[in-house]
């Protein structure tokens, strides 16, 4: 194969097999990198399980970090490739494969480029199907439910009956499995290709209403297909709250483990977006959603309804129109305006620097100092 002979990736993953094989250790190749050299996709990092341990492995490669997840990894870089190496634990290469989801997974390739496929992977990847190893494989980690999905999404896989019965049969126990996993998991098909496509895959094996029990639009059968009109993650995640009409999206982010940070742009622009549905931008609300958000809740009301007027251009003229955009673009410090008081700093001076931002806002008073001091003065006085 000729991608296999030329490629710096390849010529890697053959020089580590072959120095695992020098040491008397079984080595092969398997897992997402055999996946996309037969789909002609980029390589992304490779994976090689082995029958050395991982101390023997730290001997031979001593500068390789070991990582702890469920399974210790030996992770290093050679030539800009990533590499993971996982033991087989004593168990045969068959055995290993055998405990795969997937048949387009359970792949392997030696040192010499002989292939083993004892479930027919290079068929399936080639036909882009995607069938199970085992019958029993859902049930051995429901999580694989969502790999499915993830897996179409991103190779544009073609789910065959067994897959679906089984994801059907199990999805029940898809909100035992840890709640990190979940999120986790659809961080990653909101990432892949076609999105859209998994999803809507999932909503027919009734497991979107497993995974949002009170969303109030699974009845309505959505059409995901808005998914694939925006960008970033954080979009993604605010039209897929919408199209399910879950409303409770801070609680549902937090229970699948998201990253604080993550919860609060994801809740922040789902707060936004409903705004934007419900109204045009009015300048305190625009103020409030600061530049960032508000064009991204531009951009997913426009793709969740086709009746929202405006517009990118819109927003950034409306943007420009903004006095000011954020606090830190008021024309007296925190400290001017306490020295002005004649009044040592404390919670009065929050409460008054946001009074003046909305002040300035709505053009009550512009953003020169002179005016800036003799509002908040009259302020003060009045209170
Ligand atoms: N719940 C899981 C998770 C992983 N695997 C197996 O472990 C391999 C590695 O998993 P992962 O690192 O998550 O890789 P992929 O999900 O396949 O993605 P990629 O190969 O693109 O990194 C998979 O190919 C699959 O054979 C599995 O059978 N069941």
């Amino acid at each position: 194969m000729n991608a296999m002979n030329e490629s710096k990736e390849w010529q890697v993953a053959f020089s580590i097999l072959q120095t695992l094989k020098r040491y008397g250790h079984e080595a092969y190749i398997v897992g997402g990198a055999l996946r996309d050299l037969l789909l002609k996709e980029a390589f992304v990092d490779l994976d090689i399980v082995t029958s050395a341990t991982i101390c023997e492995l730290k001997g031979i490669f001593p500068s390789a970090v070991i990582i702890r997840t469920n399974i210790p990894l030996l992770s290093m870089r050679k030539n800009d490739v990533r590499v993971e190496i996982s033991e087989l634990h004593a168990r045969s290469l068959m055995e290993n494969l055998r405990a795969r989801d997937f048949t387009v997974n359970a792949v392997a390739l030696n040192e010499r480029g002989e292939w083993i496929d004892p479930f027919h992977g290079q068929r399936d990847i080639e036909r882009r199907e995607l069938r199970l190893v085992r019958e029993d494989s859902i049930r051995s980690d429901p999580l694989r439910i969502l790999r499915a999905s993830r897996l179409m999404a991103a190779y544009h896989f073609i789910a065959d009956p067994g897959v679906a019965k089984a994801c059907r049969a199990q999805r029940g126990h898809l909100n035992a499995i840890a709640a990190e996993r979940i999120g986790e998991e659809l961080n990653r098909l909101f990432q892949s290709r076609d999105a859209a496509y998994g999803m809507q895959w999932l909503d027919e094996q009734g497991i979107l209403s497993i995974l949002c029990p009170d969303a109030s639009g699974l009845h309505k059968t959505p059409v995901f297909s808005p998914l694939n009109k925006v960008d970033t993650l954080t979009e993604k995640w605010v039209v897929f709250f919408y199209l399910l009409g879950e409303k409770n999206v801070r609680h549902r982010l937090k229970k699948w483990r998201l990253s604080k940070a993550m919860v609060n742009t994801v809740h922040r622009l789902f707060f936004y977006t409903g705004k934007r549905l419900m109204a045009t931008w009015d300048r305190r609300t625009l103020y409030g959603a600061g530049e960032k958000t508000a064009l991204a809740a531009e951009k997913t009301a426009h793709v969740l309804s086709d009746s929202v007027p405006g517009g990118e251009m819109n927003v950034r003229k409306l943007l420009a129109e903004l006095p000011i955009l954020n606090r830190h673009e008021l024309a007296v410090s925190p400290l001017e305006i306490s020295a002005h008081i004649e009044r040592e700093p404390g919670p009065w001076l929050g409460n008054m620097l946001r009074a003046l931002e909305m002040a300035v806002i709505d053009k009550q008073v512009k953003n020169e100092k002179g005016p800036l001091l003799t509002w908040v003065k009259e302020r003060w006085d009045e209170t």
